[in-house]
């Protein structure tokens, strides 16, 4: 391992069961970005999830669930377009405290029915939740930041500079800034917040940590998809949002670089960093970390 990891990763008892680990759900996607959620969906499922369900628009169902058989996937209305529609948060709204950890935004687009999904899973609830994505563009559409503070300290956004910069109106450029103004951010709402980047900072009201694992490898579509679920499923698993945040990014950084040993930099997708979440989790098993 590169790096001693910042939280210890859960741990399992013999006589355990799939429902110790945290029941997740993963909503997101949308026709033309059914990929961005089954990424995430599938983390979640290497990260030691024992339940996931994804949340997607009704004409993206068979996509995402042909790509991972032990996935559950939930059918939700869809617009003509394969976003979600209007009526999308009746289905959701009734089961949203049913489960241990929420994520939400990769593929979602901004329109009306994710921006009523965004609001709902914001305010009614004070489940642990991961906002990515468009759901983060969504906060960024009610100008989330200038609302009045919301409290709920198992909350974690992921933004990458671009969507940081709609979120906080500081220039994606100004590396420094955005951090000063994510904390800004993280202290007025109790949220923590994952600056993405090379490397990512995870930022809460008082505490700053710099991650030591990842490469620009990881600049390839889809990878802050696979954090999403990687975050959600720890979150669910009952670790604190500092905690599931920081270790998030750092197993995540490591698997990009056991892909980008076994695929080169330029290789490497998405797809080959998830598939080396299980060797990263697997060292959690060993003594010798
Ligand atoms: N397979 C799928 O289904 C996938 C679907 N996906 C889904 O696509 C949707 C759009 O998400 P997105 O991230 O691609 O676009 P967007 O939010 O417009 O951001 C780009 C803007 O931000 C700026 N920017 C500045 N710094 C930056 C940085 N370090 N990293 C990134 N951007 C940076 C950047 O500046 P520029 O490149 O012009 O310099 C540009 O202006 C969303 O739903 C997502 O989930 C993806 O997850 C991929 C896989
Ligand atoms: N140069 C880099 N070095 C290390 N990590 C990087 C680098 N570029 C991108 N990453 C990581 O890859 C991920 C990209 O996330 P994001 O931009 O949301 O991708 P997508 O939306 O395509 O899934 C983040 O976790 C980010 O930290
Ligand atoms: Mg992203």
């Amino acid at each position: 391992m590169s790096s001693l990891p910042p939280a210890a990763f859960p741990q399992r008892e013999h006589d355990s069961h799939k429902g110790n680990f945290g029941r997740v759900m993963l909503c997101g996607g949308s026709r033309g970005m059914a990929g961005s959620i089954a990424l995430a969906s599938i983390a979640a499922l290497h990260t030691g999830s024992g339940l996931v369900s994804a949340a997607i628009p009704d004409r993206c169902l068979e996509t995402v669930a042909s790509f991972h058989p032990c996935l559950m996937t939930i059918p939700v209305a869809d617009d003509a377009q394969g976003r979600f529609s209007v009526d999308a948060i009746t289905t959701l709204a009734p089961s949203l405290d049913r489960f241990d950890a929420w994520g939400c935004g990769p593929g979602m687009t901004t329109g009306e029915g994710s921006m009523r999904i965004v609001q709902h899973v914001l305010q009614a609830t004070k489940l642990a939740r991961v906002f990515d994505a468009d759901s983060l563009n969504c906060l960024a559409k009610i100008n989330w930041g200038q609302q009045p503070p919301l409290n709920h300290h198992h909350l974690v956004l992921t933004p990458h500079p671009g969507e940081l910069s709609r979120l906080t109106h500081v220039d994606a450029k100004n590396r420094d800034l955005q951090i000063e103004a994510a904390q800004n951010l993280a202290a007025h709402h109790h949220v923590t917040i994952v600056v993405k980047g090379g490397p990512s900072v995870v930022v809460d009201a008082t505490r700053r940590w710099t991650n030591s694992t990842g490469n620009p490898g990881m600049a390839t579509a889809g990878s802050g998809d696979v954090l999403t679920g990687v975050i959600t499923s720890l979150l669910g698993q009952g670790l604190s949002a500092w905690d599931a945040a920081r270790l998030g990014v750092w197993i995540h950084g490591a698997a990009g670089d056991k892909a980008a040993a076994r695929h080169g930099q330029a290789g490497m997708t998405a797809w080959e960093l998830l598939a080396e979440l299980p060797q990263v989790i697997a060292a959690f098993d060993s003594e010798s970390m």
